[in-house]
């Protein structure tokens, strides 16, 4: 398996020609590199800007992420909401929460977003309203779940988007449980009747969804 999926100078250039994420979020960056275990797990700038552009067109209300970690594409997608737009957070790491909040505390839209502790497919089953976008990034044991969880809740119209679903390229050569989950929930949404979507090769692949 390749180190990276996209030529490196490719995906440098990529980034080079995609806009800067706020400052705060360049922070953001660092603080979690400075201060968390595994802070590759942060998205970064090529899925944040494309989150936050994809925000910016929807205009959700009601929005819903599945991962939160330090909150990099919270604060992506929250960018552009319109002010009174609600962001519900799911998250297990108290420490990742705990950062979170104090960069959404100096962000200003911060006052978008809801973070609940606890894993994310009981804090799902509690949704009683309908989603307009949906950012699912957290454990790949749940894909499945989480995606049929969250389409049967959005509306007509809203995007649903999964990230990681090259899984570092092992769908090509799954060999182990976890890889044929992400194998099995590509081919669902790819033949789900219920959707329009397009597998995007963007770092490690994103799944952008639409209800129909
Ligand atoms: C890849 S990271 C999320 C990165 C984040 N979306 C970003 O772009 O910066 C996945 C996160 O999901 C969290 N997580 C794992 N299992 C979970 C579960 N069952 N419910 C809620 N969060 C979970 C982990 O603690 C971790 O912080």
């Amino acid at each position: 398996m390749p180190d990276y999926l996209v030529d490196e100078a490719v995906e440098d250039y990529a980034f080079i020609s995609t806009q800067k994420e706020p400052e705060l979020l360049q922070e953001l960056i660092d603080t979690t590199n400075a201060q968390m275990g595994w802070p590759q797990k942060l998205s970064g700038r090529l899925v944040g800007r494309t989150l936050k552009l994809l925000s910016s067109l929807v205009q959700p209300t009601r929005a819903l992420e599945i991962g939160m970690f330090t909150g990099y594409s919270a604060l992506s997608i929250a960018e552009g909401m319109p002010d009174h737009g609600r962001l519900l957070c799911c998250e297990t790491n108290p420490r990742a929460i705990d950062m979170a909040k104090s960069f959404f505390a100096k962000s200003e839209h911060g006052h978008k977003i809801d973070v609940v502790f606890g894993r994310a497919l009981d804090t799902l089953k509690t949704i009683d309203y309908e989603l307009d976008f949906t950012f699912i990034d957290a454990d790949k044991r749940s894909y499945l779940e989480y995606y049929e969880e969250v389409k049967k809740r959005t509306r007509s119209g809203g995007l649903i988007i999964l990230d990681n679903v090259l899984w570092s390229g092992k769908v090509l050569q799954p060999e182990s449980e976890l890889d044929d989950i992400l194998v099995e929930t590509n081919h669902r949404i790819a033949n789900d009747p219920d959707v329009e979507n397009v597998f995007l090769t963007v770092r490690d692949g994103l799944n952008v969804v639409r209800k129909r």
